[in-house]
């Protein structure tokens, strides 16, 4: 693992873990809507501004990014996050790729702790810091998506040992049911922690939607303009 100083002592405050897909494989659902080029840009961008939200938000003391691409270590070096590199998963009894690494990378993390999506492109801090909120008076806490079937946070106040990631489909009702996570609301402006971008009508979704600033550049930049020509995408960069 190397660090990119955060400081801060997670001991007063929450610690946010960030999973990235390697970039090449990540978003395979927007393979139909955008080149190579356009895909991997939004996928950084979108992660640039989850990692800026999430350290800019009252109350996260350390943020830390997970993932398998090397680019991606660059990228948390220079959003001031740590970075835990994803352990090859060898055996298919590790199960889901992404809960492997999540497990991992939270593992030793002492404090409360809680897993956000780097696909929320309208995630602000004043979102983030409203549902930490409510997830600290919960030992489990989760936020569904704009779907209602899958997870976009995940949280967590007990000691280490109880935490198992539930990612992956129909996570919603397994960390409710299996995980007893309680759900939180996210409604009202909080629907932006919902709001995760898996498929093309997702972006086109983000139309006259405030998105984070990389997220407005990307969507700008040519090799994504073509998908936004196919579905109208545009969207303010928060001021
Ligand atoms: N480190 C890591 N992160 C992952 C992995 N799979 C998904 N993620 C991340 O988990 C979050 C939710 O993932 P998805 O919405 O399924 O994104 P995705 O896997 O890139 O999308 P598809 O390829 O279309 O399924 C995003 O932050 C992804 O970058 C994985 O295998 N390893
Ligand atoms: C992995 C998940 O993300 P998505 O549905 O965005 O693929 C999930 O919802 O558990």
């Amino acid at each position: 693992m190397s660090t990119a100083g955060h400081g801060g002592s997670t001991a007063d405050g929450w610690t946010i873990v960030v999973p990235v897909k390697a970039l090449e494989r990540a978003k395979s659902r927007l393979v139909p809507a955008l080149t190579a080029d356009g895909r991997r840009a939004l996928v950084v961008a979108m992660a640039v501004d989850v990692l800026a939200a999430c350290r800019e938000t009252p109350g996260v003391a350390r943020v830390r990014v997970v993932s398998a691409d090397p680019r991606v270590e660059e990228l948390a070096s220079g959003a001031g996050a740590e970075f835990v590199d994803e352990p090859a998963r060898t055996d298919p009894r590790h199960g889901d790729p992404l809960n492997f690494a999540l497990d991992n990378a939270l593992a030793d993390v002492p404090g409360p702790v809680g897993v956000v999506a780097a696909d929320l492109p309208e995630l602000r801090p004043e979102h983030l810091a409203r549902i930490l909120d409510i997830a600290g008076r919960h030992p489990h806490a989760t936020v569904t998506d704009h779907r209602g079937a899958g997870t976009t946070m995940a949280f967590w106040t007990g000691a280490p040992g109880p935490r198992v990631c539930r990612f992956g489909i129909d996570s919603a009702a397994q960390y409710r049911v299996e995980g007893g996570a309680v759900p939180i609301a996210a409604v009202g402006d909080l629907a932006a922690a919902a709001r995760d971008v898996d498929v093309p009508e997702d972006l086109a979704r983000l139309t006259g939607r405030t998105v984070g600033p990389a997220t407005a550049g990307a969507l700008r930049d040519p090799s994504v303009r073509l998908l936004a020509h196919a579905t109208g995408v545009s969207a303010t960069m928060v001021p």
